[in-house]
């Protein structure tokens, strides 16, 4: 199996050095969006009348081709917020996911609620490029950073008033959470094989820092998935393809949202 994270590890070198060219993290911290007021996710994802899902717009993916061409980021992230997302994940890789920064700025200018930037951070510039493309949170993934990267580039997030989303996948990453870490994501994908286990998230659940909020990833596909996963201490629940791949991903959303709430009311 081809590491696709190694690729795409170094991918991003390569954006981010033509990057440094073009716009200088000065640039950078006169964009308009640089010293807007940030909305907390971590927040947003205590409120219990929300629902927790942070929705995602994704229009490829490394395992499942493409996902979604027609329905434009405008249209469904504008849905996911109306109809109760705790948060929005925008993908801003081009390559891989066929995002870009543009399109979490399009979303920014038409949501309130909080947005993670969801690409693959190994350099601080792109923690100050989060900032100027409006987003609120960054994802940090331990499975590319060493411990000592996921310090520096928490602690820069922090100090520029974002919030930080560690993504890992086994008990050993644990070792990476710093103290600007908000909240650890379990990706129940695994992304040398691509399978999905959903067991992943609830396996290491009782293990995660007390202090850090808990958000499952990934292959999130029904109701009863998220009950058993709040009931494991989860608070959010990352979901991309399921409601991406539908007709109209904001119905199914809305749709899915309703049942949720019907059957944790019951
Ligand atoms: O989704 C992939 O194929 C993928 C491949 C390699 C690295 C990351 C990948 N996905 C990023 C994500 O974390 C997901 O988009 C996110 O958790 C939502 O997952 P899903 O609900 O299964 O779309």
């Amino acid at each position: 199996m081809k590491d696709i994270l190694a690729e795409i590890v170094a991918y991003k070198r390569t954006v981010v050095a033509a990057a440094k060219q073009q716009r200088t993290i000065s640039d950078l911290e006169n964009a308009p969006l640089f010293n807007r007021s940030v909305v907390s996710l971590v927040n947003f994802l205590q409120q219990p009348q929300k629902s927790g899902i942070i929705a995602e717009y994704k229009r490829k993916s490394p395992s499942r081709g493409v996902i979604n061409d027609r329905n434009s980021v405008e249209e469904v992230t504008q849905a996911y917020a109306n109809c109760g997302a705790s948060g929005l994940s925008v993908l801003t890789d081009d390559k891989f996911f066929g995002g870009s920064s543009e399109d979490l700025t399009k979303a920014r200018t038409l949501v309130e609620i909080p947005i993670l930037r969801k690409d693959f951070i190994v350099d601080e510039y792109q923690v100050y490029e989060a900032r100027a493309i409006g987003a609120d949170v960054i994802l940090l993934i331990a499975e590319c950073l060493t411990k000592e990267e996921v310090l520096h580039l928490s602690g820069v997030a922090h100090n520029l008033g974002m919030e930080v989303l560690l993504e890992m996948h086994t008990e050993a990453q644990l070792d990476k959470v710093s103290e600007h870490v908000n909240m650890v994501g379990i990706n129940n994908r695994d992304l040398v094989t691509f399978n999905v286990d959903i067991d992943r998230s609830i396996a290491l659940a009782a293990k995660l820092p007390a202090d850090k909020l808990k958000v499952a990833e990934s292959g999130i596909d029904n109701i009863d998935t998220i009950v058993t996963l709040r009931n494991a201490g989860f608070k959010g629940f990352l979901m991309g393809e399921y409601f991406m791949k539908q007709e109209d991903p904001g119905k199914a959303f809305n749709d899915f949202v309703n049942a949720l709430a019907q059957t944790t009311s019951k």
